[in-house]
């Protein structure tokens, strides 16, 4: 990140204060960083909380060099078309929202502003992010390298091609919540089993951790690391037999499909709503 380049966060919900409050831990002057919400008590919050000051979407665009767009896929149409006209060529546009495709943002842009798609995670909030980066048909590799930085200020990043971006939707993106959710189920099972609560969390945290860090850190293939904790005719093995016959791995593939088809729906909707505009002569006047 060059001294000269300065920061817009639009909609500071729990994905923009994610990033902005990352870039605070990492060193960031807050004076670099404008943010925008729709509603008036979260701007309050943010400014209280952060100190950052907080803009209109026409203002913090015109004084961003690079805008982190983080409104749900949903409302990205509308703000693009309140800001669209008002972006310079050299402004960097980041979208950070699942499904939305780099060309449907490119056309309410004027010609050849760059944009690029991002998917993070929320463990960024702990500096465990996990985030991927895919450059739309305006972007080059200077582009990518100051989203890159931004990001690698909160967890690991990788660059993938945008086809890849509805599959990383569903396993890193939305994966927090999968393991959250096995977390959950252990500790009423272990309440279940008699354990009281707070053990019962103590435990399932504290092996949820370690097991990821012994993943990490010896880089072993998941199924060693399993067979190293079934001892024969032992108690991973009856464990294990359950989760086989209640389909658990089956489910999980189930779970990631139905993500990555609504990461495509969304793709689908935004498209719809697209071609809509342009049949009712209702277009906002991108050229890029
Ligand atoms: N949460 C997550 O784990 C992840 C989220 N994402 C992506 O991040 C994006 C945001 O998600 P998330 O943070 O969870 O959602 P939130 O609803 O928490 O945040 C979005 C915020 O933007 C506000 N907003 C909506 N329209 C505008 C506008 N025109 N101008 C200014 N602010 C506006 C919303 O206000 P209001 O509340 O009134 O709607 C809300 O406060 C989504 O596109 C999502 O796909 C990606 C990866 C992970
Ligand atoms: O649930 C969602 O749509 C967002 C995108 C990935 C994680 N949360």
């Amino acid at each position: 990140m060059a001294d000269h380049d300065r920061l817009a966060i639009l909609g500071a919900g729990v994905m923009g204060e994610t990033v902005l409050s990352g870039l605070l831990r990492a060193g960031w002057d807050v004076g670099r960083i404008v943010a925008t919400d729709r509603r008036p008590a979260r701007e309050a919050e943010l400014k209280d909380r952060y100190g950052v000051r907080m803009l209109t979407n026409l203002d913090a665009v015109a004084e961003a060099d690079t805008v982190l767009m983080v409104v749900k896929p949903q409302d990205m149409r509308d703000l693009l078309t309140e800001i669209g006209p008002s972006v310079r060529p050299d402004t960097l546009i980041v979208s950070l929202a699942a499904g939305v495709e780099t060309i449907l943002i490119e056309d309410l842009l004027p010609a050849g502003v760059p944009v690029v798609r991002v998917m993070p995670n929320t463990p960024a909030q702990v500096d465990e992010g996990m985030a991927t980066i895919s450059a739309g048909r305006h972007a080059g590799d200077d582009h990518v390298q100051r989203v890159s930085a931004i990001l690698a200020a909160t967890g690991r990043v990788l660059v993938v091609p945008e086809k890849y971006q509805d599959a990383v939707t569903a396993i890193s993106g939305t994966g927090p919540a999968y393991l959250f959710f096995v977390v959950e189920a252990m500790i009423e099972a272990g309440v279940h089993l008699g354990l009281p609560r707070d053990t019962a969390t103590e435990l399932v945290v504290q092996t949820m951790l370690g097991s990821a860090k012994l993943l990490r850190e010896t880089g072993e293939h998941p199924t060693v690391l399993r067979e190293r904790v079934t001892s024969p005719g032992g108690t991973t093995a009856a464990a294990i037999r359950e989760l086989e016959q209640h389909r658990v791995r089956a489910a999980f593939m189930g779970a990631m499909e139905a993500a990555r088809d609504r990461s495509r729906d969304l793709a689908a909707a935004a498209r719809a709503a697209a071609v809509q505009d342009h049949q009712s002569g209702n277009d906002h006047g991108g050229t890029g």
